[in-house]
């Protein structure tokens, strides 16, 4: 589905963060979002995904309008969070993180393990015995299994070996060739570039122009706009 956020304004407190985010990422396609520590692109997805209550402005999937909604209700429209820093439950096995949060689906926990076969290797491993790859491997798997339109992503290869970073994007790279729509938060634009060929900055609480990469998907720039 496609994703429209129009004059966005959120923050925390008496500061605002977001100034007026405008942007369009038409179904089936990935935005990498890039900005300094500290620009506010986690308060971006939190936002889109209910996590901050947005103050004004619209944030849409497929025509459906999410801002202001709660949290669960956004899930359940088809947005999806993996979260900076993973946040498996330690206690918990693999198996019983992708039984928590199964929804009826296209995305069964087979093809989930299919696409993520080292977490078939795992299933009897709790969450504190699994590696920082393992863990983010986890993490998308439990987002894919809620069934999104929308996945969010926040800095997913954050901390991880250059390897383990490497197929966290190439997984990702291969979600958007599913026909999912995704946003992704990277503070290197070459790890970006590893995913998608669209890139936009979010600078001062607001996004710039996209931009165009030569790797990642191959799908065109057509149809994502960043209104001003
Ligand atoms: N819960 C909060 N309460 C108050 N201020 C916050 C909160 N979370 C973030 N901020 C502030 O909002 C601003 C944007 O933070 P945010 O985490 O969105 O940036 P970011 O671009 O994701 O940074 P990083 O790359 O370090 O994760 C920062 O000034 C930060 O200090």
């Amino acid at each position: 589905m496609t994703l429209t956020i129009e004059g966005l304004h959120a923050g925390y407190g008496g500061g605002t963060v977001l100034h007026g985010v405008d942007l369009t990422v038409p179904e089936g396609t990935a935005l990498a979002v890039l900005g300094m520590n500290g620009a506010g692109k986690t308060t971006l997805v939190h936002t889109i995904a209910g996590l901050v209550k947005a103050r004004s402005g619209s944030v849409q999937l497929g025509g459906t309008e999410l801002a202001r909604r709660p949290a669960h209700a956004i899930a359940r429209a088809g947005v999806a969070l993996v979260p900076q820093g993973r946040r498996v439950f330690a206690s918990l096995t693999v198996a019983e993180h992708l039984t928590l949060s199964r929804r009826k689906g296209e995305w069964t926990r087979q093809r989930v393990l299919d696409l993520l076969p080292r977490l078939g290797e795992r299933l009897t491993h709790k969450g504190n015995q699994l590696s920082g790859g393992e863990a983010q491997m986890l993490a998308i798997a439990r987002a894919l299994l809620t069934q999104p339109r929308l996945l969010l992503l926040d800095e997913p290869c954050e901390g991880l070996a250059v390897d383990l970073a490497a197929r966290v994007r190439s997984v990702v790279a291969e979600l958007t060739r599913t026909g999912l729509t995704v946003l992704l938060v990277e503070q290197q634009p070459e790890h970006a570039r590893a995913v998608t060929g669209h890139l936009v900055h979010l600078e001062n609480g607001t996004l710039g122009a996209v931009t165009e990469g030569d790797e990642g998907d191959t799908q065109g720039a057509a149809g994502i706009s960043v209104l001003r």
